[in-house]
């Protein structure tokens, strides 16, 4: 079913929308609540969460409400293009999924990020698999199809071990390396703190490293046998927190096109930019990781302004297809879903995945259709009024 998007209003409404399906949620809200009974109360409050009392996360999806889009008249959208140029590859649309670390165990049978690479094969929407799966990232870049999949890597403090990580997903097939900036100490989460719940500290998500030769080498006793030292060794070896310095060394380490995520800062995308990098992701990690009070679509002109002919991958808030309209109007290359889709997963595995992205995509296609935008070309800045 990897078709290209670009829905005609009446095969919407007549015809179906091949993975868009009534027995699962229509509306976030719904989406929402319904994820929060299947996936229970602990982990629910681990993907739900954010850091402090959470007011970054809730103004990164409140940011969308303070732009309109104009409509255009006159315009005879009958046919919308949603494809995208990213990487020398051609995709599409320009929707993709987010890095989440926890996803294997949001599907019921814990093989989530395999059900995501499925959804992904389904869709042709990439999915960026995060350093965190159940499975190894070979299996789960095996699911992807003809779909491209994208690895994050969550630098560890051990660069031998960067290296091999990034070695086994160039040659797993993953079409990018993102590495995330954001994250190499967890930032101050307080409904974990007080369930004591990290998964990873359970040795759940750590599939890349246990299988790693390096990383076993490092070991006394194999994660097999003494699982509780790997984790603890995992947990030292997690995050190194890196400085411009780094730069040139993270560039050397692939030829894969290279991604930084966590940048908001126009400086600090000017800086990656000089330094060689193929892409730049703004995100502020749906809020979780710091609550410093800028919603990440804020920060997205600036970083546009500042990528110059660089691609921006964006995400942080996106809840609904006319979000990934807006940030497409504001100089987003490809937009990141990040929670949705991880509730879709916690509803239906794979279908339920595949039902929230082609959701999304006929919403976003529906409002260019009406609105006269018909292809993404034709969103700009200029196609949205500040309205809050
Ligand atoms: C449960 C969870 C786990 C995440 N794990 C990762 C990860 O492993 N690597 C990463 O770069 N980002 C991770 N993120 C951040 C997402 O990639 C993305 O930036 C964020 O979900 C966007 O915010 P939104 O979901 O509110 O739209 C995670 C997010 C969630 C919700
Ligand atoms: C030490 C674990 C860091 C969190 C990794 C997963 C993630 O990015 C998130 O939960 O957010």
């Amino acid at each position: 079913m990897n078709q290209p998007f670009g829905f005609y209003q009446n095969e919407i409404y007549f015809e179906g929308l091949g993975g868009v399906s009534p027995r699962f949620p229509l509306t976030y809200g719904e989406l929402e609540s319904r994820a929060e009974a299947a996936l229970g109360p602990s982990l629910w409050s681990y993907v739900a969460g954010g850091a402090g009392d959470e007011h970054t996360q809730r103004v990164n999806v409140g940011a969308f409400e303070r732009w309109g889009l104009y409509p255009r008249m006159f315009v005879g959208a009958a046919r919308r293009d949603l494809s995208v140029e990213l990487f020398g590859m051609t995709l599409p649309s320009p929707l993709f999924m987010a890095p989440i670390g926890v996803l294997g165990l949001c599907a019921q049978d814990g093989h989530g990020d395999l059900a995501t690479a499925r959804a992904a094969a389904r869709t042709g929407v990439p999915m960026v698999a995060s350093t965190l799966t159940v499975d190894p990232m070979e299996q789960v870049a095996a699911e992807s199809g003809s779909t491209p999949g994208f690895f994050q890597l969550y630098t560890p403090t051990d660069r031998e071990l960067a290296e091999s990580l990034v070695r086994r997903a160039e040659k797993a097939g993953f079409k990018a390396v993102v590495v995330t900036l954001d994250t190499w100490v967890t930032g101050w989460r307080p409904r974990d703190l007080s369930t004591g719940n990290f998964p990873q500290l359970r040795g759940h998500c750590l599939a890349n490293y246990f299988s790693d030769p390096i990383f076993r080498a490092g070991l006394e006793r194999t994660p097999e046998e003494d699982p509780r030292a790997a984790v603890l060794r995992w947990a030292q070896l997690f995050g190194a927190p890196l400085t411009w310095d780094d730069l040139p060394w993270l560039r050397s380490l692939t030829e894969l096109p290279l991604v930084v995520k966590g940048i908001c800062h126009p400086e600090d995308a000017r800086r990656a930019r000089d330094g060689g990098v193929d892409g730049i992701y703004c995100s502020n990690h749906g809020g979780r990781q710091a609550n410093g009070g800028l919603p990440a679509l804020d920060a997205l002109p600036g970083v546009v302004e500042a990528a110059g002919t660089l691609p921006v991958l964006f995400d942080s808030g996106v809840r609904s297809g006319t979000d990934v309209v807006k940030a497409l109007a504001l100089g987003a290359t490809a937009v990141g879903v990040g929670r949705p889709y991880a509730y879709g997963l916690a509803l239906g595995g794979t279908d339920g995945v595949v039902h929230v992205l082609r959701s999304l995509l006929a919403e976003a296609d529906l409002l260019m259709a009406v609105d006269g935008y018909p292809t993404l070309a034709d969103l700009t800045p200029q196609s949205l009024r500040r309205v809050l």
